[in-house]
């Protein structure tokens, strides 16, 4: 049984720092994105991790990505360091992987701290034992099955997101959430979520790798949950994706119900923490 996540749920799953807190002990998140292709899926997901709360973002990419996620979010650390979660993948083709790239996100994989694995590495899974998941789109999610030899459409995977989803996760051993208008979260120990996008404004380039930086900050804001208890990752990826669409709802509200674009979506985010934490 599929259970939609609700504001109360995803209430539960933001923190605010407190007094003896420190940008360390918040949650540092390392992130390895973008591309020369698609510098712009670095810039929001570093965006988004920032708006979401977090100690710290460090960014490991090439100079010319780094130099303009750091125009747009100059607290960006552009150094290697220690950090309680990795983003990876989003803004990246996976066909166009240089031995650099490779090189940083076999590091990222093998730190043995919580995984968000998206876009150009997804096909990574199962190359590692940290707590992952991953963030596919029903193209993405039916590619990477086929890779596995289980193929799939992606008529398939939208004729029946959760059963693929489910699959997914039981076969790969990792949570999943498949985006859509409708994500389904999963895990392979039975944990199953829905969230239904609360505007369609959503569905915009750009959207994905926004919604990663938000998933990002919440894993690496809860790096000392989730070393007890693994499952968290499942509640937190849930929680990720009812507030990126509550964002995308509140930004279209402030223009009259009109579009936004993926970088209103993340600005739209502190408001939106702002209000669960107030619950
Ligand atoms: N400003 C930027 O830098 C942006 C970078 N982006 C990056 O661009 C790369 C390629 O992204 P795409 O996924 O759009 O790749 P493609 O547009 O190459 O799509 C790959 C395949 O999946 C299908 N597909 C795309 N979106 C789908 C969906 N929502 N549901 C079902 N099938 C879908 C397509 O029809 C295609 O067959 C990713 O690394 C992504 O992170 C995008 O997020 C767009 C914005
Ligand atoms: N019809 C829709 N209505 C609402 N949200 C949608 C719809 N289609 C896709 N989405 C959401 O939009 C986002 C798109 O992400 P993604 O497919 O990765 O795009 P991109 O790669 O351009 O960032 C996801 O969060 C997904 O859940």
């Amino acid at each position: 049984m599929w259970q939609e996540w609700t504001a109360d749920d995803a209430a539960g799953w933001v923190a605010a720092p407190a007094s003896g807190d420190d940008k360390y002990s918040r949650g540092v998140l390392g992130v390895v994105t973008g591309s020369q292709e698609f510098p712009g899926a670095a810039v929001l997901g570093v965006e988004a991790a920032h708006r979401t709360g977090i100690g710290m973002v460090r960014y490991i990419g090439p100079r010319s990505v780094r130099q303009a996620v750091l125009a747009r979010r100059p607290e960006t650390v552009g150094v290697a360091g220690r950090v309680q979660a990795w983003l990876v993948g989003s803004g990246i083709d996976q066909s166009r992987r240089s031995f650099v790239l490779l090189g940083d996100l076999g590091h990222a994989l093998a730190a043995q701290v919580p995984v968000v694995l998206d876009a150009g590495a997804l096909d990574l899974v199962g190359t590692h034992t940290a707590p992952t998941v991953i963030t596919p789109h029903a193209g993405e999610l039916a590619a990477l099955l086929t890779a596995r030899e289980m193929p799939t459409t992606v008529d398939e995977v939208r004729a029946a997101p959760g059963e693929w989803a489910e699959r997914a996760a039981a076969e790969l051993g990792v949570a999943v959430l498949l985006k859509g208008a409708v994500t389904y979260v999963c895990d392979p120990d039975g944990d199953r979520y829905t969230v239904t996008a609360p505007t369609h404004w959503l569905a915009t380039a750009g959207s994905g790798d926004v919604l990663g930086g938000i998933l990002g900050a919440l894993v690496a804001t809860h790096h000392v949950q989730l070393a007890a208890d693994a499952e968290a990752l499942t509640a937190l990826a849930a929680t990720a994706s009812w507030v990126h669409g509550e964002a995308a709802r509140r930004a279209s509200a402030e223009v009259g119900g009109g579009p936004v674009t993926a970088l209103d979506i993340a600005v739209a985010v502190p408001a939106v923490i702002g209000a669960l934490l107030a619950r």
